[in-house]
């Protein structure tokens, strides 16, 4: 329906009346914050000129088609909120100016509201309210119904085409404003939604570890996160004030300017750049950063962000570990020792040595187990003991493991281990170092059987005899068995020795050694005690002619000829036997009692056996006593010195004096030296006891000299083994040195024996000495073998002849021949020629006649004390 002419008489009226309206209601536009209170305002505005009755806007509920009034104004506007209006067609309220404007979306016009049959369910409403016509405008939005603006006037005819237009504007202001409210609230949300985003992204920026920042083009800081400042030791504020150059380098700024510009240029994002940034506190820190190129909506490039994360204690931990792990490297490069590791079933993981493996190939062991390799473990339990205690975890410590090379030699390993734990304390395998020891352990097993054997003969020596007869003991005591201990010794050994030299004596026992191993059973056992001293364990003796005939059987081993130095010689054993259990129930008894059934032997002449008896012990005992009283007679202070004169042939004087030791023992009483000298050469005791003499001889001689009397030379005789001592030259300087006795005064007797065998190093000997100022006299002269042609060699100042000459003088002719014929050579020689052993006048008279140079004898003096002998001296000085 189109709305019929309003009325001409007051349509210019309404037109004012409306414009105010209209411009009311566009106040209201502006100043309304939300469609209900724009609504209202409207309503309001369209009500106050007294225009219209009423003023409403409804919009349909979506669900029933029943409106809602939104805002109502004016008389009927409470009449109007309770009245029901539908825009459901096919029903009487629906078929109303609101129904049909909404579903006709033009407006509907009732200008004789009173009469028309569309508003009759609402006359009588109407009617009260004085309503004669009515307006219903579609608000329009998007083509579609939003909702209807209903007017109420008083007057009929009040809705002509002017006022329908300008409300018909209204509804399109209201529009307008509607959809600024809908754009306001969009913005709104989207404000909102954006800020709790960047709420949210800011969160997140601050709660990271790593440093973010955003910069402008030029570098200046937009956001920085508070990490960021807490990298560089600054409170957040600081740090936001400058821009990262001011923490860097000159070098470092231009490297990371340089990465920010490619940035730029190419778009493309960096990442794990590795920069410096100087901290507050003034260290460098070293970060790993990320560039990104940030654009507005044009795409503009506006700036850049990234992530700076502190890696310098990472870093410094990795150059760390790539220290210790080159220090690691180096020490198992220098080393031989292999490192290793397993996992948890001791199974080898890792194995690294300088040449990386084992010996032979590559590492057959990486993926298996030590057992389950050719070696074996020196373990009591074996495999099984070294298992049980990793699996109690334990450390070990050079573990000894063996096996044998391709080439059948022994191969040894040491083994060295630890259990290790990851950081929660579960086990994770062992790891630890391992040494090969093969010439070690070669060698120790040599040191135990050098230990155990004599290094001539290659027999077992005392030693191993000693656990080898013990061993016997108990299995003989167990099974009532017998056996028998034999001591052999050989007879001429020592002068064998003496004449021929070692060379020859270490022969001559190797092939004893020989003959003696074929005369016994391989069950039996011979040894070598030292020296020429062996000793036989003979297994299974049933009676004493079962002993013997071994003894027999030794005895012409020994004594058959052996050539030596080109010569043939003889040697002859002297054996000592000891039967078990009737001579004694152990080791030391029947060695003992096996020793002077051996020097009965000797003492029986020699190339002999005997038996151990009681009766023969109490003269071996003597020996013994002997032996272990001289072996502390030196601390004892037992030794003393004695003096003997040697005086000039011609003017009677003396002109020196020899040293000759004495011996006196609390049980022994005095002991001669024919006696005790001979033992303590056998015993190697006469080294210590010869410098002992040497000493208290020179200290004697300066303390002399000290007291006023004339120098005079003091000789000192050195014995057999003083003379083979590597230390003799040593011990003379030093003893020279000591006592600061004039060299010149000293000399040392040597008998023909000490030189005539490796005559070299007895001249580089002697030599060496007599550079030292010492004299040097050969004692004995004429019961030796050397010639007086040989002594040229040696550099010998005296020579003394034999006392065995000297005593048959005055009636062995042959004496007299050789004494001259001595002297004479002598002579020739320039030695100054010495009789000893001078005891008569007649003896004197010879010698003085043969124009010897110098006597010594009881005739003119026993060997004195000291004080007797200065006595001597100073009655001498006096005359
Ligand atoms: N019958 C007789 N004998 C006389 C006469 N004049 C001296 N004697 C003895 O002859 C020995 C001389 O010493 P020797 O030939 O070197 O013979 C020495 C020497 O070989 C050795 N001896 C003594 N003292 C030492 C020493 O300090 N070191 C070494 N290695 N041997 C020593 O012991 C041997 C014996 O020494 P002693 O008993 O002191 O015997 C001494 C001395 O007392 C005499 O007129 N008639």
């Amino acid at each position: 329906m189109s709305a019929q002419p309003a009325r001409d008489s007051s349509g210019e009226r309404h037109m004012v009346a409306m414009y105010s309206v209209l411009s009311a209601t566009n106040e209201a536009l502006l100043y309304a914050k939300t469609p209900t209170e724009l609504f209202q305002r409207v309503c309001d505005a369209a009500v106050d000129g007294h225009q219209f009755l009423t003023a409403a806007v409804t919009t349909p509920d979506a669900d029933t088609a029943w409106l809602r009034v939104e805002a109502a104004s004016g008389i009927a506007a409470s009449q109007l909120r309770e009245s029901r209006i539908s825009v459901d067609e096919t029903t009487a309220e629906g078929r109303g100016l609101v129904g049909e404007a909404y579903r006709g979306i033009k407006p509907a016009i009732s200008n004789q509201f009173m009469q028309d049959p569309r508003t009759a369910p609402w006359h009588a409403q109407a009617g009260r309210a004085g309503v004669a016509s009515g307006a219903a405008i579609p608000i329009v939005r998007g083509g579609k119904a939003y909702g209807v603006m209903l007017f109420y006037a008083r007057e009929i005819d009040a809705f002509g085409d002017s006022i329908v237009a300008l409300l018909e504007r209204m509804a399109r202001n209201i529009v307008f404003a509607l959809d600024n409210f809908e754009r306001e609230a969009e913005r709104q949300h989207a404000e909102a939604a954006l800020r709790r985003s960047e709420d949210k992204f800011r969160n997140i920026l601050e709660s990271l570890d790593d440093a973010y920042y955003e910069v402008d083009l030029k570098g200046h800081p937009i956001y920085l996160n508070s990490a960021y400042a807490r990298m560089l030791g600054y409170d957040h504020h600081h740090v936001a004030e400058r821009d990262y150059r001011s923490r860097q380098t000159p070098e470092m700024t231009q490297v990371v300017f340089k990465a920010f510009n490619e940035v730029f240029r190419t778009g493309q994002s960096k990442r794990s750049q590795l920069w410096e940034y100087i901290h507050r506190d003034g260290s460098t820190i070293q970060v790993e950063g990320s560039v990104l190129l940030v654009k507005d909506e044009d795409g503009k490039p506006v700036g850049f962000r990234g992530i700076l994360r502190d890696v310098t204690e990472r870093r410094r931990m990795d150059q760390a570990l790539r220290e210790s792990e080159a220090r690691f490297r180096a020490m198992t490069n220098l080393s031989s020792d292999w490192y290793w590791e397993t996992d948890p079933e001791t199974r080898f993981t890792r194995l690294e040595s300088r040449e990386t493996g084992l010996r032979e190939s590559r590492n057959p062991l990486i993926g298996r187990a030590i057992w389950e390799s050719t070696m074996q473990a020196h373990l009591p339990g074996g495999w099984d003991d070294f298992r049980a205690l990793l699996a109690d975890r334990q450390s070990f410590r050079d573990i000894v493991m063996q096996r044998m090379a391709p080439n059948k030699s022994p191969y040894y390993i040491s083994m060295s281990g630890e259990p290790m734990f990851d950081s929660s304390g579960a086990y994770i395998g062992y790891r630890g170092i391992s040494r090969e020891i093969t010439e070690q352990k070669v060698a120790e097993e040599h040191i135990h059987h050098m230990a155990r054997h004599d290094s001539l003969t290659g027999l077992p020596n005392r030693l191993l005899f000693s656990s080898l007869l013990n061993a016997a003991l108990k299995t003989a005591a167990r099974y009532k068995r017998t056996f028998a201990v034999m001591f052999i010794d050989l007879d001429r050994f020592k002068f064998i020795n003496d004449t021929l030299g070692h060379e020859a004596g270490d022969t001559l026992l190797k092939e004893i050694t020989a003959r003696f191993k074929q005369a016994v059973r391989a069950s039996d056992v011979l040894a070598r005690l030292g020296g020429d001293e062996f000793v036989v364990l003979v297994q299974e003796v049933p009676d004493r002619e079962h002993a013997a005939a071994v003894a027999r059987k030794l005895l012409s081993a020994a004594i058959k000829p052996i050539e030596l130095m080109g010569q043939e010689c003889r040697v002859t054993a002297s054996i000592g036997i000891s039967l078990f259990p009737g001579d004694g129930q152990d080791e030391q008894a029947l060695m003992k009692n096996a020793d002077s059934a051996m020097y009965h032997a000797k003492e029986e002449g020699k190339n002999n056996f005997q038996f151990y008896s009681s009766e023969i012990s109490s003269q071996t005992l003597e020996r013994l006593t002997l032996e272990s009283n001289l072996r502390r007679a030196l601390e004892r202070q037992e030794f003393s010195l004695a003096y003997q004169a040697k005086v000039d042939l011609k003017s009677g004087r003396i002109t020196g004096v020899e040293a000759l030791l004495r011996w006196h023992n609390a049980e022994l009483g005095a002991v001669s030296p024919a006696t005790f000298i001979p033992v303590a050469e056998e015993t190697g005791l006469i080294v210590h006891i010869g410098r002992w003499v040497m000493k208290t001889a020179c200290l004697q001689n300066v303390a002399w000299q000290k007291q006023g009397l004339p120098p005079i030379n003091m000789a000192v005789n050195l014995s057999v083994r003083q003379f083979a001592d590597e230390h003799l030259l040593a011990d003379v300087t030093a003893i020279l040195a000591e006592t600061g006795m004039n060299p010149a005064l000293l000399e040392l007797e040597i008998t023909e024996g000490m030189i005539v065998h490796n005559v070299d190093r007895a001249i580089k000997l002697l030599t060496a000495i007599k550079q030292l100022g010492v004299r040097l006299a050969i004692d004995d002269f004429g019961t030796g073998y050397s010639s007086l042609g040989q002594l040229k060699n040696f550099p010998i100042d005296t020579l003394k002849v034999d006392r065995s000459f000297i005593r048959d003088l005055a009636t062995d002719s042959e004496d007299k021949a050789i004494t001259s014929a001595i002297i004479a050579m002598g002579k020739t020689l320039s030695l100054t020629v010495v009789a000893e052993g001078v005891e008569t006048a007649e003896q004197q008279t010879f010698l003085r006649e043969q124009a010897c140079d110098e006597m010594q004898g009881y005739y003119f003096s026993k060997p004195v004390a000291p004080d007797e002998f200065a006595a001597l001296l100073g009655k001498e000085k006096a005359t």
